[in-house]
Formats: C-alpha cells, structure tokens, sequence
C-alpha cells in the first residue's frame, strides 16, 4: 500500500474533455473565457493548460479573481462544475506570491494554505489536483514538501515528519486538527484556510474541530486588523440555511457566490434522472398471516437487485455507481453483482484506510466498473467515466440526492442516475425530492421501454477518443433529447472588454431547506402503520407531484443597494491583474493592482484611477471605527 506522501498513484489517462467541442449543456459551464485571461503566473497557466484546463467554468471565472483580492469568500456551485480548480490555484498563487518575494530574509516560511475536506477519499482527490498542477510548473515548484495530504488512519509519525516543511496541507479535520495541537506546522506566516463540501464540515460533530482549526490558523478577532487576518474560503454545490450562519461566523464579511433565483437545482441538466419503481409485493407485512415486515424488505431488497441488473443489461455504461444506505446489504449486493457477471466492489468508512485507497486505486485507474458505496463517496468524488448512478435507497436528505447524482454529468459530460422507489416511504421521499427538482425525475419506462431492442449484456470497451459512453436511446427520444441540448446553447463568451461579472450582479443566495427524506418514518412502528394506511398501493407515477420551482422562502436576502453607496462594494476585475472597485453606484471605479493579500495590503500604494481623484476615501464610522463600506474598503483604505 502507498504511503500518502509520495505521489499519487498513476490517474488513468484523461477522456477527452468533451464540453470544448460540443454544444454547452449547461449554463453552469458555459465557456466564459480562457485561462491566460485569467492567470497571470506563466509556469502555472502552462500547467493549467498541460493538464487539460483551456477554458475556465463560470465559477472559476468568478471565484478565482474575488479570492485573489483577500476577501472571505462563500461560493456554491454545482457539482461537477470545477470548484477545486478554484481553490487549487488560488492556494497555488498564493505560495507562489511568497516565493517571489525579493529577499530571501523575509520569505515566508511553513504552512500557507490549508484545504480541508470531509472525507479522506476528497482530501486525497484534491490533494491529487494540486499536486498534478505543482507538478506541471517546472523544477522550482517539484519541491517534494510544497503540498501534502494529511489524512486519519494513515501513520501520524509520517505526517508529524512532513508537517514542518509543507506549504499546502490537504487533510481531513480530524488530523490536521491533532498536528496543529500538536504544534506539527509552522503557521506563522499561514494565509488561507479553505473549507471543500463547507456545509458537510459545519455539520455535527465535524463544526467544532473546524472552528478549533480555524480558531488556530485564521483568527477572527476584532481588534486584528484585515491586513494581519487569514482567508476563509467556502464551497459547496448546497447549502443550509443554518448552517450558511453558522459558517458566516467564522468568516470576515463574506464574498458570496450562489446558484441563482432561476435555477436553484444543484443537479446538472445534462444528468438524465428516472426513478424505478420495483414491483412490490401484493402482501402488506402487518396483515396476520402474510409476511412478516422484514420478509418484506427482503422481497424489495430482491426486486432492486433484479431492476439494478435490468439496467446493467438494458444501458451500456462506462462505470457505475451504487449508492445505498446499510452496508451489510452493500456487501451481499456486491456478492449478487459479481456473481451474474457484473463484478463490482463495495466501499465505505468501515473498510481500513489502505483497502480505501486501493479501491479508490482500482475504481480510478478502470480496473472495475461497478462500484457500490454508502455515502462515503456522495461528495466531492470526481471520477470521469461514471455516466449511471444508481441510488438503490433513497438517500437521507435532499441534499444527499444532488451530490449523489452529481457524481456523474461532470463537466460537461452526460449521465444518468435512477432512483428505486421500493416501497411506500421511499415513494413518498420522492415526492418530497420532486417539489425541491427543477429538472425532471422521468418514469423509467421513457428509458427502458419493453419494445426496445437494446440487448446489451457486456458492457461496451471505451475505445479512445470516444467522446461520449452511449447510452441507447429510440430515434423519438434522441431527437427530443438533440432538441433539449439545441435549446440550452448559451450565448459565447464575451471577448473585450472582458465581463467578470460584478458581486452586485450575482443572485442571492438560493438555499436549499433541509428537510430529512427519511423523516416520514423513523421508527419501523411508524413505518409499520403507514404501511397499514397505504395497504397495497401500487407505485403510480401520476400520483406523483411534478416538479416546481423553489419556495421563495428558502431563500437569502441580497444586500440591497441604497441611494447614496453600496452596502458590498462593487468589484469588477477588468483584466487579469487589475480590479475595479466602486463603492458609489454613480462614482467611476477605482482601479486596483492585484494579486494582493491581506500581508501586502498595507504596504501596497493603490492607484486611483483619473477620474476618481476627487473621491475622498470614506469616512470611519465613529462608533465602531469602522469604514462604512465594509471589509474591502477597510483593504483600499488602511490605517
Ligand atoms: N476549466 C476546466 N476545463 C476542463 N475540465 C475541468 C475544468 N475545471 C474542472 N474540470 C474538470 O471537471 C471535473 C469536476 O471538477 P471538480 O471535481 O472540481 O468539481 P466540483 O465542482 O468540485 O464538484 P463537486 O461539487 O462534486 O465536488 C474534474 O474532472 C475536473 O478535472
């Protein structure tokens, strides 16, 4: 087994990322720009570019730039749309900065970044990411101690070793926690702590070592001065509102960056969703003399073995995921899988650490196809060739949904995933999942039509090149299908001047209210009396609420503009290394060097702009000394 410190294990060649070529299938990732508009540093866009990156995501196009400026940044975006990307190379340039630093006297020393992530399955993905980058950017960067990953159930004495020396830590909070205690890094000159699946890591027991991490590396304290404060920077595909407070607190007057009012949905259009509803028993468990309850799990738990091999057989599929909620009966679908010829292998959090690596290994590089998961892997998991999801439970949550389904359709690429309704709760989860949708949620039968001939009982080799894993369709539903993608065509990316879109012009943030799938029956007794209620009804899809857009009152309020200034000031990056800032809505904007951080802001002589000379800097005010424009102006204006 591989130690975590040496590099990566090899990733299986990229597929030809398809989104340069093809019509955009999603708004989200519409072609903004390019990168050398974006990222100034030479060895780093040549890296960008080397491994693929030519055109940066609407996220990226507009994270990247706010984060650049210093500000605490909370940024949602769907899955799959690159938000590592973001992170990685703003950690990037932000070492990068402190290695150019003329003498080498004042040189920062230690740990500068610090990216933490809920799983050891992400830490090592992002930490894969940033370690391919650093790699791509010539002899000075293959420093071996520039960027390590931090993860539980691997040797402490190891990580204890590397600690010192290492720039960007990836990890998981409960070690990076433990080697802070225990005083492993250097932090005095640390700049930035990003929290990856920030929602996941505010939730339970993970928020109070993220606050103790945050408390260590990025003080928020009144009396320091934002030119002595750290970044914060959050990103999710979903948030909650509570836990969207909860993580305000631990930054400085947030940036934020948010699906808009239109299209909440953190689901890709280009991920086809069915639901599959198995045919269930005539009996109901609680009549005397018929099954007993567990009986009838039994008998649901064997029609969705046989719907997952209807489907095996049916599509044709690169990889697949399983997503179920008990391992046990993870084990044993894993045992039925392989044994009709579909081998496949189980993961979850009980494995130990190296059986996790090695099977992340073994699914990465294609050595096997099937994959069944507890939600171990619903987050943040980026393996290019999955194209079917199959959520054999329905998952806890509705944001469990969306980042299940989101493990395919990733950038650009087109998915399927298929629920499996069994039984009475997990028909009416739906339901509840269809009203948050605004995308479809299709009867399985527009894919799986009895007439059609589709007898694919191998799955297909991939050959090179292949743009797309196929996935049959009937000539009626291909063309209705063209017709959709025809329609989602965006506009091209604006060329000069180039557009970033301004923090005014992004929607409020749209909130997804967290609302437990599973709450309709918590007990088997509840369960067992809404079975008596619900005695015998068929799955019927009509019965089904169709989809609808969000309630208005999940979401957030934008701060509002009044008359006479911006209560957030307005940045707009104009090129790659220069901003605008406004804080009048009428005033011209100032214009502002960047890459700068909180360390250089004091130091840097901002240069205003012509026509904004006459614009005295803002006046304090005198109860709380504080600029009236906020944590950027207190930036423009220091002292
Ligand atoms: N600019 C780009 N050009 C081409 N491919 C990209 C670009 N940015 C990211 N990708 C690719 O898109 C895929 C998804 O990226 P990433 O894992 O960062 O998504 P994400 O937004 O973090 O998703 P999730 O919310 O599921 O964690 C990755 O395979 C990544 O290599």
């Amino acid at each position: 087994m591989p130690g975590h410190d040496v590099p990566p294990s090899p990733v299986p060649a990229p597929l030809a990322r398809p989104h340069h070529n093809l019509p955009d299938l999603d708004k989200e990732l519409a072609q903004v720009g390019s990168f050398d508009q974006l990222v100034k540093d030479p060895q780093l866009l040549a890296s960008l570019q080397a491994s693929g990156y030519d055109a940066p995501s609407p996220i990226q196009w507009k994270a990247i730039p706010l984060g650049r400026l210093g500000l605490d940044v909370i940024a949602q975006a769907k899955s799959g749309t690159g938000k590592t990307i973001v992170f990685s190379v703003l950690a990037i340039e932000a070492v990068s900065r402190c290695r150019h630093l003329d003498s080498p006297a004042e040189r920062p020393t230690g740990l500068q970044v610090l990216i933490l992530a809920p799983t050891r399955e992400v830490a090592m993905q992002i930490y894969q990411v940033v370690y391919q980058l650093i790699q791509g950017m010539g002899p000075p960067w293959k420093d071996k101690g520039v960027c390590q990953a931090f993860i539980g159930g691997m040797p402490l004495r190891e990580d204890l070793a590397k600690a010192p020396t290492t720039r960007i830590a990836v990890g998981t909070p409960g070690r990076i926690n433990q080697l802070l205690v225990l005083g492993a890094f250097v932090t005095m000159d640390f700049q930035m702590v990003v929290l990856d699946e920030a929602d996941k890591l505010m939730e339970g027991s993970f928020q109070a070592t993220i606050r103790d991490i945050v408390g260590l590396v990025a003080p928020l304290s009144s009396s320091s001065s934002p030119a002595s404060r750290r970044q914060v920077l959050a990103f999710s595909a979903t948030y909650d509102t509570e836990l969207l407070e909860t993580l305000r607190t631990l930054t400085h007057e947030p940036q934020y960056i948010m699906q808009t009012a239109t299209d909440p949905a953190p689901t890709l259009s280009n991920v086809r969703q069915f639901y599959y509803p198995v045919v269930l028993s005539a009996t109901d468990p609680t009549d005397e003399g018929q099954a007993t309850a567990a009986q009838h799990r039994a008998t649901i738990q064997q029609q969705k073995t046989v719907a997952t091999l209807h489907l095996f057989q049916q599509l044709s599929f690169y990889q697949c995921m399983v997503f179920l909620n008990h391992s046990q009966r993870g084990q044993q679908l894993v045992a039925e899988l392989t044994q009709r010829g579909y081998p496949a292998v189980w993961i979850s959090a009980h494995l130990t650490q190296p059986e996790r690596l090695a099977i992340m290994t073994q699914v990465r590089n294609f050595a096997v196809r099937v994959v069944v998961c507890s939600d171990l892997l619903a987050r943040g998991i980026d393996i290019d060739r999955v194209d079917l999801v199959i959520l054999w439970d329905m998952p806890r949550d509705p944001e469990t949904y969306f980042h299940r389904v989101g493990r395919t359709g990733r950038f650009g690429a087109r998915g399927t995933a298929v629920t499996l309704i069994g039984d009475q709760d997990e028909q009416e989860a739906l339901a509840i999942l269809r009203s948050q949708l605004q995308a479809p949620v299709y009867p399985i039968d527009t894919l799986l039509s009895p007439k059609k001939s589709v007898a694919v009982t191998t799955p297909s080799t991939p050959t090179t090149g292949e743009k797309w894993p196929r996935i049959a369709l009937r000539p009626d539903e291909q063309a209705a299908y063209d017709k959709l993608l025809e329609q989602s065509k965006v506009t091209p990316a604006p060329t000069d001047p180039i557009a970033y879109p301004s923090v005014e012009q992004v929607s409020p943030p749209v909130i997804v209210k967290k609302r437990k799938l599973s709450n309709v029956a918590s007990t088997s007794s509840e369960r067992l009396s809404r079975r008596r209620m619900h005695h015998s009804v068929p799955v019927n899809a009509s019965a089904l609420p169709a989809g609808k857009p969000m309630d208005a009152g999940n979401q957030l309020q934008k701060p509002s503009a009044d008359a006479s200034l911006l209560r957030t000031p307005r940045v707009e990056v104009k090129e790659f290394d220069t901003c605008h800032v406004s804080l009048h809505p009428d005033q011209q904007p100032w214009s502002l060097p960047f890459p700068f951080n909180h360390a250089s802001a004091n130091s840097q002589a901002w240069e205003l702009s012509g026509s904004n000379a006459h614009h005295p800097p803002p006046e304090k005010d005198p109860a709380t000394s504080a600029y009236p424009y906020g944590h950027l102006a207190s930036l423009l204006f220091p002292g």
